[in-house]
């Protein structure tokens, strides 16, 4: 396998993909929580509830509580969050494994690479320099981008109009029914990564192809490639 096969450039979705971030949103959400009065959550459960981007969390955390929030009180709720969750957003969190060798992989083949998150971009930023991942970027796109966070396509087009691809040329990696459903909506080609944030069977997601570790994304390109000319 060659690096002919593959896409003139590669998106990674970031949590639960790239990092392991749910210790330190899990830290920062009960601590939000805590400050309203309200009772904290596993980890395991919090884990569940990311992946829609912040409000969602907050929105999902409530429900999980029995609890209805209105848009207002939801919003100040989720700015609560990033300012607790900021400064200690690389506390507990890890890189996945595989992540590092995947995307030096493909920098060094010279396939740009780029991030596309419903996290807030600030925050993203953050945790991929302290993994020494943002200087390999090509492009980082957050959930406050502008566009409808994931599962609505917004996010994946502004990141191919920035790298000035087209979406036929891009592949998407990603680890849950948003980054899926994201993919499907831009048309563009998509691999789900197994072990990841979703309460979903990952060979449910509906993704082009699974792999079990994000380092074996490189090797699948081929074959997921010669899928999507048949979309
Ligand atoms: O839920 C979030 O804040 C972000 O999740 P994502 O990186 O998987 O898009
Ligand atoms: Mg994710």
């Amino acid at each position: 396998m060659t690096g002919s096969d593959w896409p003139k450039a590669v998106l990674f979705d970031l949590d639960g993909t790239l990092v392991d971030s749910a210790p330190d949103i899990h830290a920062a959400l009960n601590q939000t929580l805590a400050s309203y009065g309200e009772p904290p959550f596993t980890l395991e459960a919090v884990t569940r509830m990311i992946g829609g981007g912040v409000p969602k969390l907050i929105e999902r955390a409530y429900a999980a509580l029995g609890k209805q929030i209105d848009p207002a009180t939801r919003d100040k709720a989720a700015e609560r969050f990033i300012a607790i969750y900021e400064p200690r957003a690389t506390e507990l969190t890890t890189l996945t494994a595989g992540a590092s060798e995947a995307t030096r992989a493909f920098k060094e083949a010279g396939v740009p690479i780029g991030v596309v998150t419903n996290k807030p971009e600030a925050a993203t930023r953050e945790i991929l320099a302290h993994f020494g991942l943002l200087e390999l970027l090509d492009v980082v796109v957050g959930g406050d981008a502008g566009p409808d966070k994931k599962p609505a396509p917004g996010l994946l087009l502004l990141a191919c109009e920035r790298l000035g691809l087209g979406v036929a040329d891009v592949v998407f990696v990603g680890d849950s029914e948003n980054d899926v459903e994201a993919a499907v909506a831009a048309r563009m080609t998509v691999i789900a990564v197994r072990g990841g944030y979703t309460a979903i069977a990952p060979e449910e997601l509906g993704a082009d192809a699974l792999v079990d570790r994000i380092d074996a994304v490189p090797t699948v390109l081929a074959s997921v490639r010669a899928l999507a000319t048949t979309r």
